[in-house]
């Protein structure tokens, strides 16, 4: 018998102008934890893509138990017990969590689906592995975390052995995040094999017993986790040592870039106001940080911010300027930049190309549209090549790439190089560092506390609290729609915040007097 579940041994996969998975070995034992760690586009998704039958190496070949196989699609996958979580969570979002559960496994008898056995299934597997749900609610109504508990379950239930993880942390709050670890824990005990991709360090030491790291599609190595640490590992990835404290000097806070008042933003799912009254001020030379767990009002009062939600009641207003109801296009050409938090919705046009989403919001400068109202395609490209090596934005084939074959990574630093390059008085970014490894989390840091030395009002928003305790120079918790409280980084510790953040405590700011 193998002592391995699954081996991938000299994969490679090719797309137009790159190769994404270069003679890649990936060896899988039973039972155990195992991270798969790499830059953004280092080749991880592509390769579990192989793995599930998603996508056909060119070369290479997959061993489960020792013996070769043949994964020509997600059914085949699923016959060999391999299942797996998606960064995008694959769900009916109007069905219930039982029905999505169920979904192509549980045929009908005289036209219904037979669901009390299946029922009792669910239930027991929910108990065995601490995946709380509930079976009736309704995919569009339940957390991300319950949604993410739905896809667990669904590889539970077909008997899948080989599970999955890609980047499950992302979109979870850090509760949620410690359940996840802890029914991670529990499945490999039972004797699943796992496969876990993160950029999280701190992860990968806390659940997993071994490593492997891609670097530019090749096969760099795989450690035991006890024998490595965070900077060894980090240093495998990116090839080089990585500056996990952000260097700044003292803010220098100038005059108000953004004023805030008693700004209401209603609700989509709630009758209750999803922001209540949120006053606030942003001064050029600062990065003022709204910290807070995910579905707090965070969403909402940027979209009232940016326009992309109309307000109820409040003022905005812009250097000195009233923008409560100006339309969003001219507050960003008023000088608003905004890194949203869905890079896919607001953020890019994924069917265009990469020098095309660079200057997005931006054809009808005269540096890109000449008098007659033709595009500049040489300075577009231009342009859009500068940004790219600075931002080392990396794609198959660079500027005309299309925006939805780039890692999501590299989606990220494309949005994030736009906004940050289009010199503005008032950054807004939303979790701009969600989805980057850690050379590149690296990078953002010093662009955000460049803009603030450059005299930019900066508006973070973090669900990470090494993030906001590093990056920002004032913080604002913001709890059920309200800011409760305010601190200076250098004096408050995380627990405090962390109270803060789960409304256990709340103080008087001086928006709430
Ligand atoms: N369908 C596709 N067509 C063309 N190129 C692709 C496609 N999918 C991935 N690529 C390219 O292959 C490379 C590897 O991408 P992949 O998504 O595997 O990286 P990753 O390590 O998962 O990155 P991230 O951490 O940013 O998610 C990238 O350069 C990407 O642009």
């Amino acid at each position: 018998m193998s002592e391995y579940a699954i081996e991938m041994l000299g994969i490679t996969k090719r797309f137009p102008g790159i190769i994404a998975n270069d003679n890649i070995t990936l060896q899988l034992k039973k039972g155990e934890i195992h991270a798969l760690l790499g830059e953004n586009g280092a080749g991880k998704s592509t390769l579990m893509s192989v793995l599930f039958g998603l996508y056909q190496p060119e070369e290479g070949e997959i061993r489960k138990d020792g013996k070769k196989v043949e994964i020509k699609d997600p059914n085949d996958a699923n016959d060999l017990g391999i299942g797996m979580v998606h960064q995008h969570f694959k769900l009916v979002e109007c069905f219930s969590v039982l029905d999505n559960i169920i979904l192509g496994v549980e045929t009908t008898k005289n036209g219904f689906l037979q669901k009390d056995g299946a029922r009792k299934k669910v239930m027991e597997l929910s108990q065995k592995y601490g995946l709380s749900v509930d079976p009736d609610a309704i995919i569009e109504d339940t957390t991300v975390g319950m949604q993410q508990r739905t896809e667990i379950l669904k590889m539970l239930y077909r008997d899948n052995e080989i599970l999955i993880f890609d980047e499950p942390t992302a979109v979870l709050t850090p509760q949620e995040i410690q359940e996840l670890m802890q029914i991670m824990k529990n499945l490999a005990a039972e004797g699943k094999s796992i496969l876990f991709i993160t950029h999280k360090l701190g992860e990968i030491m806390q659940v997993a017993d071994r490593c492997t790291v891609l670097r530019k599609g090749k096969y760099i190595g795989t450690v035991d986790i006890k024998d490595t640490n965070p900077e060894k590992l980090s240093a495998m990835m990116v090839g080089r040592d990585v500056n996990f404290v952000v260097e700044k000097d003292e803010a220098n806070p100038g005059e108000v870039v953004l004023d805030v008042k008693d700004m209401v933003v209603g609700s989509k799912c709630h009758k209750n106001n999803a922001v209540n009254g949120v006053s606030l001020q942003v001064h050029r030379g600062e990065i003022v940080c709204i910290a807070g767990i995910d579905g707090n009002g965070q969403t909402e009062f940027v979209y009232g911010l940016s326009g992309l939600e109309p307000i109820k009641s409040g003022t905005i207003t812009m250097n000195g300027k009233d923008i409560t109801h100006m339309p969003i296009r001219e507050r960003l050409t008023s000088g608003m930049s905004h890194i949203p938090e869905d890079r896919h919705k607001h953020g890019l046009v994924l069917d265009y190309s990469l020098e095309d989403n660079i200057v997005l919001q931006r054809y009808f400068e005269p540096q890109f549209t000449n008098k007659f109202g033709f595009l500049k395609r040489k300075e577009i490209r231009k342009y859009a090549n500068r940004l790219i090596e600075q931002y080392d934005i990396r794609s198959g084939q660079g500027a005309v790439t299309k925006a939805r074959s780039m890692s999501g990574g590299n989606q990220q630093k494309a949005i994030i190089a736009r906004e940050i390059d289009k010199n503005p008085e008032l950054l807004i970014a939303v979790q701009p560092t969600r989805g980057l490894d850690v050379g590149a989390i690296e990078h953002v840091h010093k662009q955000l506390v460049q803009a603030r030395d450059a005299g930019k009002g900066v508006l973070l928003i973090s669900l990470e609290l090494d993030e906001v305790m590093n990056v920002s120079d004032r913080i604002l918790v913001m709890y059920e729609g309200e800011i409760v409280g305010e601190f200076d980084p250098k004096k408050v510790t995380v627990e405090e915040l962390g109270l803060y953040m789960a409304g256990s405590k709340r103080k008087e700011t001086k928006s709430n007097e």
